[in-house]
């Protein structure tokens, strides 16, 4: 299986399988000298991590890190920074019944077909429980960023969704609920629809939003590297995403040019920002933000019809412990991805000192 690692210069790869000892990973390219805050790195562990709410999987796991190599005192050192994730709570049992079937819109039917050999408990390698590792990578990221604000929020929940700017939002109120909505009344709606889906034995889809602050101009490189088109494909290697748009994004197409086009200000800076702090690929130094689709779960605790290994029709009953809605979890993957391709950027375009 190829595709572990992610980046060019501040890399990460990552390994490990959702009902394995563990999952774990190797960031090379991290500067030496960074004072790492270990805590703040369980921290983000800690917003992603299973089990942390009551609209989430009940799987639980502390996802607490152990750091191998790379720190020295605190401190990196330049080496290779390795780390370990024990999976402590795999009820695998709750598995075998697909062991011969496929879950509809699941990865179980393309990982058997390409490879011939699938693990299929909790999902095997398919399983976003790999995502733990780019929260760690991301949290290091983000401390090497200094300065660099990223923060991404819930924007939607299946219809629902927040029609507001991130300006005009308070994000300081992210972590106030566990839906990391901002908007206080909205973030109760969702979650009484979530718990609603949750009671169906369904699921629910939703966006996740992010704004990245205090970028210097000249991150991303003009032709195929542009770093929209790396942050495009960092949000779409989260499980469940489906779509991907930045700045104006998709409304932006139905304005005219003479509307859409962000006026200078003298120092350089815009009036406006349907650019989304990137233009030509590169950053302008204005706010960078963008909006990621997630897709409602595969597995459903419900009936489903689907077909067995041969090919032969069959009726399935879902089970196990999943997450009706995954956005409330995808919040720091997001910003974990986000930063990884900030700071890789920042050593490419050497602006990191
Ligand atoms: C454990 C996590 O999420 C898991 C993602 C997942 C899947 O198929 O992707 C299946 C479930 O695994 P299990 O059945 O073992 O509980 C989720 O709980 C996690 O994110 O850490």
């Amino acid at each position: 299986m190829a595709g572990n690692s992610f980046g060019k210069l501040f890399t990460l790869t990552t390994y490990g399988e959702s009902h394995g000892p563990a999952l774990g990973g190797v960031i090379d390219g991290c500067p030496s000298g960074i004072e790492l805050d270990l805590e703040a790195i369980q921290q983000e562990l800690d917003r992603r991590k299973p089990g942390q709410s009551a609209i989430v999987t009940q799987r639980k796991e502390p996802d607490t890190v152990k750091f191998h190599s790379g720190i020295f005192e605190g401190v990196t050192t330049g080496t290779s920074i390795g780390f370990v994730i024990e999976n402590t709570n795999q009820k695998s049992h709750d598995y075998s019944h697909i062991k011969d079937s496929y879950r509809p819109s699941h990865a179980d039917y393309t990982y058997d077909k390409k490879y011939g050999v699938r693990d299929y408990r909790g999902g095997g390698r398919s399983s976003a429980r790999e995502t733990a590792c780019r929260v760690v990578a991301g949290a290091i990221a983000k401390q090497m960023l200094r300065g660099i604000e990223i923060t991404a929020y819930v924007s939607g929940v299946g219809t629902m969704k927040l029609n507001k700017p991130y300006n005009e939002l308070d994000l300081t109120q992210v972590e106030s609920n566990i839906v990391r909505c901002p908007d206080a009344k909205m973030a109760a709606d969702m979650e009484t629809y979530i718990k609603e889906v949750r009671g169906k034995g369904d699921t629910v889809g939703g966006i996740v939003s992010c704004v990245i602050k205090n970028v210097p101009v000249g991150l991303g490189e003009p032709v195929f590297d542009k770093l929209h088109a790396e942050l495009g494909k960092a949000m779409l290697s989260i499980n469940a995403v489906k779509g991907f748009e930045y700045g104006s994004g998709f409304e932006g197409c139905t304005m005219l040019g003479s509307e859409h086009n962000d006026a200078f200000n003298n120092d350089g800076t815009t009036k406006t920002n349907y650019s989304g702090g990137i233009q030509g690929g590169i950053s302008n130094g204005m706010d960078i933000y963008f909006n990621v689709a997630f897709k409602p779960v595969a597995t459903l605790i419900q009936k489903y019809a689907t077909i067995d290994k041969e090919g032969n029709s069959v009726e399935m009953q879902g089970k196990g412990r999943h997450d009706p809605c995954v956005v409330p979890r995808a919040v720091p993957i997001v910003e974990a991805m986000a930063a990884l391709v900030i700071a890789d950027f920042y050593l490419q375009n050497k602006v990191y000192s």
